[in-house]
């Protein structure tokens, strides 16, 4: 008997974007994503990566393609709609608000969740159990945090919504090492507790650490989609080379 098949958590096809009256940026992207994995997105500077996962995001309107999340058609629905259909992004900058306290922070994230499956004191007590540096702390302006800190802060409150899948803008970004390390390890934990994570990176050797599968996108188009233990460094400087030759 065959296994019936398994509904991608993120499932894209024929994805275009692009600004004002310009080119695409985004040329025609597919990717069927399996629940529960990490798909890195990397590749080299101006590639597309952040104006990809805006359009995921919904903070740019699709030229062309059709985005679906378990199943259900979110194209065109509002980023803040799009949250509510289990899809939440945490942006590269910007994410949390630091003139407000952590506890401040995560109340604000859940105000606009009324009616989302699973939003409640259970889904923040799992996400506290996730970030306990951030949950000991709650009266600490968010504005104090290290670098590091603020992005569990940022991917505290996106969890809060109960996603089922969580798109990471960059979020080793301007971290020192030991950061970067200790914010892939959270991506890890998030995976872990049963979330799907697209993760866009520049760290390439820090991505390729922890996703399940990788893509890279060269001029807005897919290059290569593997196994993240199937890519080798040469088959990276390949790919990043063949855009800059
Ligand atoms: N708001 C915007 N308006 C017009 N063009 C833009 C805008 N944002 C990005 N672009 C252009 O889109 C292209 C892709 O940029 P994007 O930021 O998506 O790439 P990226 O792969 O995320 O790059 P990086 O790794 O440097 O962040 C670039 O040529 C950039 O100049």
């Amino acid at each position: 008997m065959s296994m019936p098949p398994v509904t991608p958590a993120l499932s894209v096809q024929g994805l275009r974007a692009g600004y004002g009256n310009g080119g695409d940026i985004v040329c025609g992207i597919d990717i069927d994503q399996a629940p529960e994995t990490v798909l890195a997105v990397i590749g080299p500077n101006g590639s597309g990566k952040s104006t990809f996962v805006k359009t995921l995001a919904g903070l740019l309107r699709p030229r062309a393609g059709i985005i679906a999340v378990t199943g259900r058609d979110v194209t065109a629905l509002s980023p803040a709609r799009r949250v509510m259909a289990g899809l939440a992004y945490v942006p590269q900058e910007a994410n949390v608000f630091g003139n407000l306290t952590i506890r401040e922070n995560l109340k604000l994230a859940t105000e606009f969740l009324r009616g989302r499956p699973g939003v409640g004191p259970a889904q923040r007590e799992l996400v506290m159990a996730l970030f306990p540096e951030i949950a000991a702390r709650p009266k600490l302006l968010a504005g104090n945090l290290s670098g590091g800190q603020r992005q569990m802060l940022a991917f505290a409150c996106a969890l809060l919504a109960n996603p089922e899948v969580l798109l990471l803008d960059e979020p080793s970004a301007g971290l020192s090492p030991k950061f970067v390390g200790e914010t892939m390890e959270a991506v890890v934990r998030v995976r872990e507790s049963g979330v799907t994570v697209l993760l866009v990176e520049q760290n390439v050797a820090a991505a390729l650490r922890i996703a399940d599968e990788v893509m890279v996108l060269v001029a807005g188009r897919k290059s290569l989609r593997a196994p993240a233990k199937d890519i080798s460094n040469a088959d990276l400087a390949d790919l990043f080379f063949a855009k800059a030759g």
